[in-house]
C-alpha cells in the first residue's frame, strides 16, 4: 500500500481568494499546497481592466506569508463590451494568464458577465490567435432550465457549438460536474481541457438535502446525481491529460452560507491536496494523481511543471469545524471529518 506521495508542487488552475482581509485569511491554506493558482476575476467591482489585475496582482503577492514561492497568475473577467485589443494588450504583456467567461447572473459576483456568448465573439477570435486561454463557467441562466441542466443545455447551446467554430480557441470547461461534460470533454480534440473540484468528486446532491438542508454543500455548478459524481470520478483518475486540478474554492463566511439566501461555494483550499488524494486513492488511482494535480494544467496553459516537489502522507487529521479568518468563521469542505491524507512539512 503506497503511504507517501512525492509529486511536483501542484498548482491550482481555479481559485478564488477574494481581496482585502478575506485574501489575507485564505491565501495561506493555497500557498502552502500550490505554486501557482489561476486566480479568478469576480470581485466586486469584477477585475476587468489590465490595471486593475496588476493592481491585485500586487496586492496578493503583498499579502503572501514571509518566503511563501506562490505565483498568481491573473485574468480577465469578459464582459459583453471586452475590447479584443486590451485582451491581446494585456496577455502580451503578461499580466492576464488568461479570461473567464461568466455567463450573467449565473453564480457569485456574475451581474456584469457576459450575456450571450456571441457577445465576445472578437474576443475569442483574438484569443484563439494569440494562444490565450479561454476560462468558462459552462451554465445557462434562463430561468426555464431546470438548475439540474444548466451545465448540460450550455454543452449543446453554447460550448459544442463554439468549439466547432473556433477549434483552435484553448478552452478550460471549469468544474465540471456531470457526465455529459466529461463526455464532452473526453470526446474533444486538444484544446478542450477541463477543472474538477474536490466536492464534485466527493459529494452528489444528497449531501445538500438529505436529513436536512447543508449550506456548506452548495456551489455553483450545483452537485448532481449519482451517476455523474461516478463519471466525474472515471475521469479525474483516467489519465486523460486535459483534465487537470481546480479547486474552485470559494470562500463565504459561515453567515453568509447559513443563510435563508446562501451564497454559492465551498471553502476547500485548506485540505485540498488531502482531499484530491482521498479519491484517488479510494480509486485506487494513486498513480494517476501526480498528472492530475501537478503535470496536465501547466501542459495545457504552456507553463513549466514546478521544480519543487510536496509530499502527501497517509496520516489521519481532524478537519475543524470552522476557521476563523477575517474577524469572522469560515466553514472548510469536510469539516468536522476525519481525512486520512496529510501534506507534510
Ligand atoms: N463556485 C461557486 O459556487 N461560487 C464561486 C463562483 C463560481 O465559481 O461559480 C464564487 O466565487 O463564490
Ligand atoms: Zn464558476
Ligand atoms: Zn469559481
Amino acid at each position: 500500500m503506497t503511504d507517501t506521495i512525492t509529486i511536483p508542487r501542484p498548482d491550482d488552475w481555479h481559485l478564488h481568494l477574494r481581496d482585502g482581509a478575506v485574501m489575507e485569511g485564505v491565501l495561506p491554506y493555497t500557498a502552502r499546497q500550490f505554486g501557482r493558482a489561476i486566480i479568478m476575476p469576480n470581485l466586486v467591482p469584477p477585475v476587468t481592466t489590465i490595471d486593475a489585475a496588476a493592481a491585485y496582482r500586487d496586492r496578493i503577492v503583498a499579502a503572501l506569508p514571509e518566503g511563501a514561492a506562490f505565483t498568481p497568475l491573473m485574468t480577465a473577467y469578459l464582459t459583453d463590451d471586452t475590447d479584443p485589443a486590451d485582451i491581446r494588450a494585456g496577455f502580451e504583456a503578461g499580466v492576464f494568464t488568461a479570461a473567464k467567461l461568466y455567463p450573467a447572473g449565473a453564480t457569485t459576483n456574475s451581474a456584469s458577465g457576459v450575456t450571450d456568448v456571441a457577445n465576445v465573439r472578437k474576443v475569442l477570435e483574438t484569443m484563439a490567435e494569440i494562444g490565450m486561454v479561454f476560462c468558462v463557467h459552462g451554465e445557462v441562466t434562463h430561468a426555464d432550465i431546470d438548475i439540474f441542466d444548466r451545465e448540460a443545455v450550455f454543452i449543446e447551446r453554447a460550448l459544442a457549438p463554439l468549439v466547432r467554430d473556433l477549434p483552435e480557441l484553448k478552452v478550460v470547461f471549469e468544474h465540471i460536474t456531470t457526465e455529459e461534460a466529461a463526455d464532452f470533454v473526453a470526446e474533444s480534440g486538444p484544446n478542450v481541457a477541463a477543472t474538477i473540484t474536490p466536492q464534485h468528486l466527493h459529494i452528489n446532491r444528497n449531501a445538500m438535502l438529505v436529513g436536512g438542508i447543508r449550506p456548506h454543500a452548495y456551489c455553483l455548478p450545483v452537485a448532481k446525481r449519482e451517476h455523474h459524481r461516478l463519471s466525474l470520478r472515471r475521469l479525474a483518475t483516467s489519465g486523460n491529460e486535459r483534465v487537470f486540478l481546480g479547486t474552485d474554492s470559494a470562500p463565504h463566511a459561515r453567515e453568509a452560507k447559513e443563510n435563508a439566501c446562501g451564497c454559492a461555494g465551498i471553502f476547500n483550499a485548506p485540505y485540498a491536496l488531502e482531499s484530491y488524494a482521498t479519491v484517488f486513492d479510494e480509486e485506487d488511482a494513486l498513480d494517476a494523481f501526480e498528472a492530475f494535480a501537478s503535470r496536465n494544467g501547466p501542459a495545457f496553459y504552456g507553463l513549466p511543471v514546478s521544480e519543487e516537489t510536496v509530499t502527501l502522507v497517509r496520516e489521519e487529521q481532524q478537519v475543524p469545524a470552522t476557521l476563523e479568518l477575517a474577524g469572522t468563521h469560515y466553514v472548510p469542505f469536510h469539516a468536522g471529518e476525519t481525512l486520512g491524507w496529510k501534506l507534510a512539512g
